[in-house]
């Protein structure tokens, strides 16, 4: 199984299925390593369209697809893992539903000692953020990028998120994180395809 690493895209909310496939396809071409379906607004049947379209996009490109809150929607789709945050299920309830050798993700917002706890619970990454303000999620906890040189010790990749851009992901790499998660810095406006190449390089 890879490891979680490199670019990390995350999927815009939405309902333009076609959209999406091409978008998440031209990510995936520019050097995306790990790919998560969030998706917060559309119907369940949708949701599951979407995910299986999207889990065999990521599997026939060699990358990891993880399933954003929805562990019985990761398990349907044969997900890789899913990622889980402070209003979804525990770690060890998700990792008991999918098994030892699923990704199980953790967003640990600023907080050092959540993160120890998930590692301890059998988190394989955890997740720090917003490094800087985020569009997609405004009210997101503000986390210093001086966490990822705090947190080498964990022995788990760390993912950084929030309003991650090409302008600013130089720094984001600088200071230690593993991956850099990505929503509107990747899949607002067109060229999504040379927007990753450019983030996906910054791990070369
Ligand atoms: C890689 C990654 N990191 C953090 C999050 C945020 O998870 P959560 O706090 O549960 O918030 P929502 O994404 O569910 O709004 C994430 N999804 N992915
Ligand atoms: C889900 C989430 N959690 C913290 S910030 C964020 C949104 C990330 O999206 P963007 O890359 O557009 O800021
Ligand atoms: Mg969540």
């Amino acid at each position: 199984m890879p490891k979680v690493s490199g670019l990390y895209a995350i999927t815009p909310d939405t309902d333009d299925s076609e959209r999406l496939i091409e978008q998440v396809s031209a990510a995936l071409d520019g050097g995306a390593r790990v790919l998560q379906y969030r998706n917060k607004g559309c119907d369940p049947v949708r949701r599951l369209w979407q995910a299986s379209i999207l889990a065999s996009l990521a599997r026939s490109r060699g990358a990891l697809f993880i399933v954003n809150d929805d562990v019985e929607l990761a398990r349907a789709v044969q997900a890789d893992g899913v990622h889980v945050g402070r209003d979804d299920a525990a770690v060890a309830s998700a990792r008991a539903a999918l098994g030892p050798a699923a990704v199980i993700g953790a967003s640990c917002y600023n907080d050092l000692a959540l993160a120890r706890a998930a590692v301890a619970a059998g988190a394989s990454y955890v997740a720090f953020g917003a490094v800087f303000s985020s569009g997609t999620k405004p009210g997101a906890v503000a986390a210093p990028l001086a966490l990822f040189a705090h947190s080498i010790d964990l022995g788990v990749p760390r993912v950084a998120i929030g309003g991650i851009t090409v302008a600013n992901a130089g720094q984001v790499v600088a200071a230690g994180a593993d991956a850099i998660a990505v929503i509107g810095g990747l899949f607002d406006g067109d060229d999504v395809a040379e927007r990753a190449a450019t983030l996906a390089a910054l791990f070369d």
